[in-house]
């Protein structure tokens, strides 16, 4: 996979989207489908999504018993999207039991979607890890110790804040794949976002792909800020 920006659709209406997407002329792009798009428009979304010829990640972080993961994996591997995810917090059994119900579930001849498990939200900080989540280590010691069960699972890589992605790779080998939403440029609103990076510090970084939202979604011109960011992300600015 080459090291796609990623659009996170989190749209309230079926308009909204295809005007927003109407921006982007005939681009292929990378899409997020979240719970927002996916809860409102269903498994549709992704097929008119696919039809248009766009990659999409089926970002629905499924965090639930091993079997019920398992059963819900291959109901979406029928999807034919490019990458599913799970939350590591599930442990290992849960993980394990994801690419086992996608890979039963990938049609033959198709290639099963890249599975990735989300570590630490980037909306959370050491704070609210030790004092909500009751979590006594270091934040990157938590990062790195759940994507080492997310590899020793069979897992091909993470979500996680751009940040931790030199000690994911150090623990994790440099092709493990590090998904990383936070990314604001400097003149953005970082709203719920905590552990937040730009583009092009995210490229130094070595991120495998990075999730942009409401920067580009919610700007007057959504697809200038798409160039703008993709070419910081690129290293051309
Ligand atoms: O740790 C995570 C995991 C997922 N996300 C998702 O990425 C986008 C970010 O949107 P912005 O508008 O750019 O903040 C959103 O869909 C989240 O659900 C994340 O932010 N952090």
């Amino acid at each position: 996979m080459q090291r796609p920006l990623m659009i996170a659709l989190d749209i309230d209406s079926k308009e909204k989207r295809r005007q927003l997407l109407a921006e982007f002329d005939d681009e292929r792009l990378f899409l997020k489908v979240g719970m927002e798009l996916f809860y409102r428009e269903g498994r549709a979304v992704v097929e008119e999504l696919k039809q248009a010829g766009h990659q999409i990640f089926l970002d629905l972080k499924l965090h639930d018993i091993p079997n019920t993961v398992s059963r819900a994996m291959r109901s979406l591997a029928e999807l034919d999207v490019d990458v599913v995810n799970v939350h590591a917090a599930g442990g290992k059994k849960m993980m394990t039991a994801a690419r086992e119900g996608l890979e039963q579930g990938t049609p033959a001849g198709k290639q099963r979607p890249l599975l990735i498990a989300v570590t630490q939200l980037t909306s959370t900080n050491a704070e609210m890890l030790a004092k909500e989540l009751l979590i006594g280590e270091p934040l990157q010691d938590v990062v790195r110790a759940y994507a080492k069960s997310a590899a020793e699972s069979g897992i091909e890589g993470v979500v996680c804040s751009a940040q931790e992605v030199p000690l994911i790779h150090e623990a994790c080998g440099p092709d493990f794949y590090t998904v990383c939403p936070g990314i604001r440029r400097q003149e953005d609103a970082a709203g719920d976002q905590i552990r937040i990076v730009t583009p092009g510090e995210a490229y130094r970084l070595g991120s495998s792909a990075i999730v942009v939202g409401r920067s580009i979604t919610t700007a007057e011109r959504p697809y200038e800020v798409y160039q703008e960011m993709k070419n910081e992300w690129e290293g051309k600015a």
